[in-house]
C-alpha cells in the first residue's frame, strides 16, 4: 500500500495533531498532495496530514473495467464478497494498520485526530468518523456521498463489496449511522451548487433530517463544482475548523 504523509515544520517541543484526508473515486494519494493546496495551512497550524490511497493496487489485485468500482474505488469498507474479500479491507487498513504506522511516523504526535474527505472519501470520512466518534475530534467533507445506500454509486459498490443483503449496508452508511447517535463530533460539510454529481449522488436531505439537532454545519457554495479547485479554495476553512477542535 502507498500513502503520503505531510509533516509541518515544527520544534521539538511542539505537539502535532494528525488530520486524515480521504480522496474520491479514481484518485490516488497524489491528487490531494498535488492539487489540494493544504500545505500552507497545515504548516501554519502545525498539523500533520495523512493521505491514504483510495484502494489496494496492483496487477494481482481484483479490479473492474468501471472507474467507479475496484481499484481507486474502495468506498473504504471491509468487503465480504468475492473477488474483493481478500484485499479490499480499507476500513481496517485505515483505522488499525495505517493508524499505527502514521502515529509512529509523526514526531511529537499529540494523540489528537480529525478526518476530512471528498466525495467517496467524504462518505469515508463521515462513516469512519462516526463509527469511531470517541477517537476523532471533528469530521469534515467536501461534496460527500452522504447516503450511499440510496444513490447509484453507493448501491453499485455496496452490492459488489458487501452483497445484496441490504441490512449489512447500514453500518457503512453515514445517514444510517448518524440517525442512531446522540453524541457526535462537530461536522463541517462544503457542497458546491454547480457540482454535476450533486442532485443524483450527493443529496443532503436524508442526512440533514437524520442530523437534526446535532452539530452539523452544511455550507452550500454558489457556483462551485466537484473539483479540486473547490477543495483548494475552502481547505483553509476546513483545517481551521479542525484545529479549533484539536486544540481544545
Ligand atoms: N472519472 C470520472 C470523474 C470522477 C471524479 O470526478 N472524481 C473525483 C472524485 S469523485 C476526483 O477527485 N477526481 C480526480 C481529480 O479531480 O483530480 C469521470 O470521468 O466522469
Amino acid at each position: 500500500m502507498i500513502f503520503s504523509l505531510y509533516l509541518p515544520p515544527a520544534e521539538i517541543e511542539d505537539a502535532i495533531p494528525l488530520i486524515w484526508w480521504l480522496s474520491g473515486l479514481t484518485c490516488t494519494d497524489d491528487n490531494f498532495s498535488q492539487k489540494g493546496g493544504f500545505q500552507e495551512y497545515a504548516a501554519k497550524h502545525k498539523v500533520a496530514i495523512a493521505i491514504p490511497d483510495t484502494s489496494p493496487r496492483g496487477d494481482n489485485i481484483p479490479d473492474s473495467n468501471d472507474w467507479d468500482l475496484g481499484q481507486g474505488a474502495s468506498f473504504y469498507v471491509d468487503a465480504t464478497q468475492e473477488p474483493w474479500a481478500e484485499n479490499y479491507h480499507m476500513y481496517t487498513y485505515i483505522t488499525q494498520e495505517l493508524t499505527q504506522i502514521m502515529h509512529d511516523l509523526v514526531p511529537g504526535y499529540s494523540g489528537k485526530e480529525s478526518i476530512i474527505g471528498h466525495s467517496m472519501g467524504g462518505h469515508g470520512a463521515l462513516m469512519i468518523g462516526l463509527k469511531n466518534s470517541n477517537r476523532f475530534s471533528s469530521i469534515s467533507a467536501f461534496a460527500p456521498i452522504l447516503n450511499p445506500i440510496q444513490v447509484p454509486w453507493g448501491i453499485k459498490a455496496f452490492n459488489a463489496y458487501l452483497g445484496s443483503e441490504e441490512s449489512t449496508w447500514h453500518e457503512w452508511d453515514a445517514t444510517s449511522l448518524i440517525k442512531q447517535m446522540d453524541q457526535i463530533p462537530p461536522i463541517l460539510i462544503t457542497q458546491g451548487t454547480a457540482d454535476t454529481f450533486y442532485d443524483v449522488q450527493l443529496q443532503e436531505d436524508a442526512f440533514m433530517k437524520a442530523a437534526q439537532n446535532k452539530p452539523v454545519q452544511y455550507d452550500k457554495k454558489d457556483g462551485y463544482d466537484h473539483s479540486y479547485f473547490t477543495i483548494s479554495t475552502f481547505i483553509g476553512q476546513h483545517i481551521a475548523f479542525h484545529v479549533e477542535q484539536l486544540n481544545k
